[in-house]
């Protein structure tokens, strides 16, 4: 195991000075060449205004067009030469504390494909990663106070919950409990005692892949995979606090896959869940009042890590050397990093608010985000290989961001000021209580997912009748004004399309009518989309929802896409399917 040097490397909360209300911390790092792997094509740049103590790094991609570079703003980048013991110490080991005091902490690795996204949370037996240095760090703490953990280890494939340390790897069934409380049945809690037993059961399950239930096995499959530790806390008054550590499906984009059938309902189903995960961090840390939670089963899974007063680290993992979708990712994770007010370039603000002032006001918070991102021309680029780690000592303002992360809702600041009043002998039983009365707070407060669809779907019908049919249509191969609008409804690869826009928009010159009535072609055609995705992927109480559609229509949705995947691909097939329907 690597020795640290705790006394040097330990964020405290006397490090703390930013006045930065966010509650997840989005860092990236860069992947050590592999075998194969040309050194010299060195692709991801990297800003560091302050060096090691930069509050915010920006992340650029070399093989861009040097007058165009785009730059996206993280937290913190570490780089090839840092591992994981840098990390660990810097990132993970301030967390532990807040564990042992009850708080959950989260810590997710996601990147593109092969971009060491394993390497840094398991690692190897050689080199620990991130998970194995903390379940050290915290059964060494736990032996000194007498206390011991449990382990948990799953996956996600294809939307389903599997337990990786049951030999009859049931599925896992996520329940929530009459007061809202998330319960996992059917998810084993194995006591662990050493770290090599730790890394016994965890590298080794890691590692075996062992066929699931009824999943065929003879092909690579994209899984999420989860650890939770869970921790005895310092008071028998507080409750268990859990450490998660997820290893997230490799992103990759399938629309330049040629993918088919199960595989692609697989990559479907994997992007759509970091999609969301993505959008819940963003909700948190912006402070919004609906957290998409709902949306996929490891965002409902981690419901009660990721929300409260838990802590995230996002860790974006970076390929060396040329990868599209790293350049999404990051993208992704820049925009959760940025939270509240972020800064979008001009094209994206206009589109921004005309959207918002097309949408009923009450709407717009609850269509699927887009991924704007803090865009910013490059100055001086520094390569991350040209860039030496200078120690650690100095680099100690990563964590302060947590702990300054405001408990921004008046519940959490109740709940706070109760559990540390003087002669608040607080049980068990009422924090628990607390805490749920909070999520109920927040489920009043944040419609659930049915409802927006029903909105959307309102939306839909209401732009339908209020466009007017002679809107001038774009050439048929320019879909830059639909790009425009998808941009505000659904995560897209930045891939210059808003320039692409605004070229268009300037090369026409269009009157302000007929630019509305372009847009609203677009924002339209976005609603189309959504709304074929909801027949497409939603649930049947959610079909119900939307108008015209009773039970014997959801049932008839439902038998059509186990038929075929994604039987509704436009408005045309979704009249006949409705005809056929109406005939059965
Ligand atoms: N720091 C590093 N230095 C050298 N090679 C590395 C490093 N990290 C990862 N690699 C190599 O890169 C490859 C991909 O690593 P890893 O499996 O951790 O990626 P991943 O993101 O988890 O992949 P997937 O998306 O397929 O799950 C492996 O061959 C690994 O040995």
């Amino acid at each position: 195991m690597e020795t640290l040097k705790p006394d040097k490397l330990d964020r405290t909360k006397a490090d703390t000075g930013l006045n930065i209300s966010k509650k997840a911390r989005v860092i990236a790092k860069i992947r050590g060449f592999a075998d194969l792997e040309a050194e010299s094509a060195n692709w991801v740049c990297i800003q560091k205004p302050n060096g090691e103590d930069s509050d915010s790094v920006t992340v650029s991609f070399g093989e861009q067009p040097s007058s165009r570079k785009e730059c996206y703003k993280l937290d913190y980048c570490y780089e090839q030469n840092e591992g994981n013991g840098i990390i660990f110490a810097r990132e993970v080991k301030p967390l532990i504390s807040e564990v042992f005091n009850g708080i959950n902490a989260t810590i997710v690795a996601c990147g593109a494909k092969g971009s060491g996204k394993t390497r840094v949370i398991q690692g190897s037996y050689e080199e620990p990663g991130l998970a194995a240095l903390a379940v050290d760090e915290i059964l060494s703490i736990s032996e000194k106070m007498g206390k011991s953990i449990t382990i948990s280890f799953y996956e996600i494939f294809q939307d389903h919950v599997y337990d990786l340390l049951d030999p009859k790897q049931q599925e896992v069934q996520i329940l929530e409990n009459g007061q809202g409380k998330i319960q996992l049945k059917g998810l084993s809690q194995v006591p662990v005692k050493s770290i090599s037993e730790f890394q016994k059961l965890y590298i080794s399950m890691h590692n075996s892949r062992k066929p699931v239930q009824k999943i065929t096995m003879d092909l690579p499959r994209r899984s999420h995979k989860g650890l939770i530790v869970n921790v005895s806390p310092v008071s028998n008054f507080l409750p268990t606090g859990k450490m998660n550590f997820v290893d997230l499906a490799g992103y990759q984009d399938i629309r330049r896959k040629s993918t088919e059938g199960s595989i692609f309902v697989e990559n479907t189903k994997v992007n759509k869940s970091i999609y969301t995960l993505f959008n819940v961090v963003y909700a948190l840390n912006a402070n919004e009042s609906h957290v998409p939670y709902r949306e996929s089963k490891l965002t409902r899974m981690l419901q009660e890590s990721l929300g409260c007063k838990s802590k995230i680290l996002m860790l974006t993992c970076l390929s060396p050397s040329f990868c599209q979708d790293s350049m999404y990712i990051v993208s992704l994770a820049s925009r959760c990093c940025q939270g509240i007010n972020p800064t979008v370039s001009d094209s994206t603000k206009k589109t921004k608010s005309l959207v918002s002032s097309m949408l009923l006001s009450s709407h717009k918070n609850q269509l699927p985000r887009s991924v704007s991102t803090t865009k910013t021309q490059t100055g001086s680029q520094m390569h991350s290989s040209t860039k030496k780690a200078t120690g650690v000592a100095s680099a100690v303002k990563g964590r302060k961001l947590f702990d300054e992360a405001i408990q921004s809702t008046k519940s959490e600041k109740m709940s706070q000021k109760e559990s540390s009043a003087p002669n608040a002998m607080v049980d068990k039983g009422q924090m628990i209580d607390k805490e749920n009365n909070h999520l109920l707070i927040n489920k009043d407060m944040s419609p659930p997912l049915s409802e927006r669809l029903q909105e959307i779907s309102n939306n839909l019908k209401q732009l339908i009748s209020s466009t007017p049919q002679c809107i001038e249509i774009p050439p048929k191969n320019d879909t830059s004004n639909i790009q425009a609008c998808a941009d505000i409804v659904e995560p897209k690869t930045p891939d210059g399309s808003m320039i692409v826009y605004e070229k268009w928009e300037i090369a026409n010159m269009k009157s302000p009518w007929e630019t509305f009535n372009m847009r609203s072609s677009g924002m339209k055609n976005s609603l189309v989309q959504e709304y074929l995705k909801l027949l497409n992927t939603g649930g049947k109480e959610d079909l119900k929802r939307l108008k015209g559609i009773g039970e014997k229509r959801a049932s008839y949705i439902l038998e059509l896409r186990e038929e075929s995947p994604e039987p509704f691909k436009n408005i045309k097939g979704m009249m006949k399917k409705e005809m056929e329907c109406l005939f059965n």
